[in-house]
């Protein structure tokens, strides 16, 4: 039986070539096709768990949530295409598949998040990731990039990128802007005014194994498999602007 790691892994890459093939042949594009790819993949993914990890419940953003998960000992955290609007949207490489592994006594224990338009996966492990320019291309100068939401950007993403001396770049998919700090391509992401569980768990268990800090924009824990999914900000960053961040972000917490 492969591990833990290894099969998030297997299941958000072959989520991700599946998506990409919907995408490619299915005629469809926009809202028509998000939904469809959500669909698709939530399928595969489901039931890849069901056959694999029998025992183990499920959250999941396309699913209907079975609150059995609340007294479950491991519970997977799914979300089958986020930055569906960009997965929508031809040429866009800022959507990706989040598998992650969540434990009663460890919290987040494995995660897989792969950006499947540009052919890559990142494990919960603690190999190291250069940058090569897919997402963002690396900035010529020093300035560190602060990446936000292109849609709903946090109302303090200036003043977070001043006070790191950056410059903040707006990007599709909570998964999308944690890799590109994974791969050093920004420096932080920050996040407010909502979001969901499956949107951040296994991008942080990612971005956790890598060195990364993670955590609300109050600088408390990020709690998961809670009773309201409801997970509405984050920071990802490196953790020597973790002090200057937060003293931005607390003050909107
Ligand atoms: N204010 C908000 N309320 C609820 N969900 C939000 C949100 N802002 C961002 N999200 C979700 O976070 C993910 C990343 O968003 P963004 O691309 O804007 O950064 C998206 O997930 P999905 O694409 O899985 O729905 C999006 O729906
Ligand atoms: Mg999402």
């Amino acid at each position: 039986m492969s591990t833990d790691r290894v099969l998030a892994g297997d299941l958000a890459t072959a989520a991700g070539e599946l998506l990409v093939e919907i995408r490619a042949t299915s005629g469809l594009a926009g809202k028509e096709l998000g939904k469809a790819g959500d669909l698709r993949s939530d399928e595969f993914i489901l039931a890849r768990l069901r056959a694999e990890r029998p025992d183990d419940a499920v959250l999941s953003e396309e699913s209907a949530d079975d609150k059995q998960r609340l007294t479950a000992p491991r519970v997977w955290i799914v979300d089958p295409v986020d930055g569906t609007r960009e997965y929508g949207t031809e040429g866009r490489t800022d959507w990706a598949v989040h598998v992650a592994l969540w434990s009663a006594t460890d919290g987040l224990i494995a995660g897989a998040v792969a950006l499947p338009a540009l052919g890559v996966t990142y494990l919960d492990d603690t190999e190291p990731v250069t940058p090569t320019g897919g997402l963002a291309a690396v900035p010529a100068g020093d300035r560190p990039r602060v990446v936000v939401s292109a849609s709903r950007p946090p109302a303090f993403s200036a003043s977070v990128a001043d006070a790191i001396g950056g410059e903040v770049l707006a990007m599709g998919s909570a998964g999308a802007k944690a890799m590109a700090v994974v791969r050093g391509e920004a420096a932080a992401y920050v996040h407010a005014g909502g979001q969901y569980e499956w949107d951040s768990a296994a991008p942080v268990a990612v971005a956790q194994a890598k060195g990364l800090w993670c955590g609300r924009i109050d600088g408390s824990e990020l709690v998961y498999n809670r009773d309201d999914t409801y997970l509405p900000d984050l920071v990802i960053c490196r953790p020597e602007l973790r002090d200057a961040i937060i003293g931005i972000t607390s003050a909107d917490a």
